[in-house]
């Protein structure tokens, strides 16, 4: 009995410490920017949605840290300058909690309110950008929902549809004449591989008929896609590029609405952290379109890990862009 206890012990520490080795030795992801290049986006100023988390926040974190101004586009304040507090003292740290982390070199940090289930607070939040900032290069759609329960945004939209695609969507439209005019400037798209298993049935885009949660999310980075092509196609010629990314699988929050028995939890939680990436490792392909010399003048491209990538036919296909922006522009209310 003593000795199958032993053995059962052992056999979890071997465990543990394999994970523990694989998670430290056998990430194969290095960071784009490895510090020398301090300062290579300062004077830029770039709208990150969905800062406050994730690979949001770790995009927000070096971009700062590159000199950028940068500004967290974020549904809930308090947890938006509460990330921003945080992001402030890592950058910084020898700057107090209020300090603007601009003593080493490092840009600064604006928080505003942009609720993406929203039409109105896409809205409002545009006119305060055009009214305040001169200049936006660098806009990455970037917050995102994951299969959550069938839920419809302020103006009936299915959840997933409406925040991902439908509220960028608007966004983008929004800002595209202050991207224009600070031209040549970017814009950077998050979408996901999990495109691969959408598709998009115009017959019921808000889900109405029947709702699988994977299917929409799919459907939604599919509609990225989709979107940033037909979007590069429409700015051929101002030097405003657009491309996409899946970032890989990363250890962050978009899980929230995963149920997982809390007896196995723990596990859940030592498989992700063994084998996900960290947040860090994740947004270095946001990092790259957002920062890199190297896809200056790139548009309507795919990447993942720095590279470019295949897509299937059915994110290429020209002709379900087309209506699928034209359908896009009625839903969201700027059809001229
Ligand atoms: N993590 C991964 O493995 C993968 C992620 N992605 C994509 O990466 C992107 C970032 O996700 P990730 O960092 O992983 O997830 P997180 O959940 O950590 O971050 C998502 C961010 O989106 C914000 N958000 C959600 N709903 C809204 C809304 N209505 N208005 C404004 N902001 C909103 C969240 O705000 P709040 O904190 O207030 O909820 C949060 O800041 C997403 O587009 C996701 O689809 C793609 C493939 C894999
Ligand atoms: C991190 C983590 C979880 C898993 C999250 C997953 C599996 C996210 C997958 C996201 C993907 C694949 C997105 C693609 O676009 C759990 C198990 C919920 C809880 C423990 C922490």
């Amino acid at each position: 009995m003593a000795v199958a206890t032993a053995a059962a012990i052992l056999a979890a520490l071997g465990g543990v410490l394999w994970l523990a080795a694989r998670r430290f030795v056998g990430s194969n992801v290095q960071r784009l920017h490895q510090g020398g290049d301090s300062g290579l986006m300062r004077g830029k100023t770039v709208l990150i949605t969905g800062a406050n988390s994730g690979l949001g926040r770790a995009t927000a974190a070096e971009l700062l840290r590159l000199g950028a101004r940068v500004i967290m586009g974020c549904r809930d304040r308090e947890r938006a300058e509460e990330a921003a507090g945080q992001l402030r003292r890592e950058v910084c740290p020898a700057g107090g909690p209020d300090s603007e982390p601009n003593s080493g070199g490092a840009g600064e940090l604006v928080v505003k309110e942009l609720d993406l289930a929203s039409l109105s607070s896409v809205r409002s939040f545009c006119q305060e950008m055009l009214q305040e900032e001169p200049r936006l290069d660098v806009l990455i759609n970037n917050a995102g929902v994951f299969q959550c329960p069938y839920m419809k945004t302020e103006d009936g939209f299915e959840m997933q549809f409406g925040v991902n695609h439908l509220g960028h969507f608007l966004l983008t439209n929004l800002l595209l004449g202050l991207l224009k005019s600070s031209a040549p400037s970017r814009i950077v798209v998050v979408s996901s591989k999990l495109y691969k298993y959408g598709d998009i049935n115009f017959e019921d885009l808000n889900s109405e008929q029947s709702y699988n949660k994977s299917f929409c999310y799919s459907r939604s980075k599919l509609a990225n896609i989709l979107f940033t092509r037909e979007l590069a196609r429409r700015l051929e010629g101002t030097n405003v590029t657009v491309n996409v990314l899946h970032p890989g699988i990363a250890r962050t929050n978009l899980g929230r609405h995963i149920h997982i028995p809390l007896l196995v939890r723990p596990l859940f939680n030592l498989v992700s952290w063994a084998f996900f990436k960290t947040p860090e490792e994740g947004a270095q392909t946001s990092i790259y379109l957002a920062s890199s010399p190297e896809v200056e003048g790139v548009s309507g491209r795919y990447f993942g890990d720095w590279k470019e990538e295949e897509l299937l036919p059915k994110a290429m296909d020209e002709s379900v862009a087309r209506k699928l922006w034209d359908i896009s522009e009625v839903m969201v209310g700027i059809l001229k």
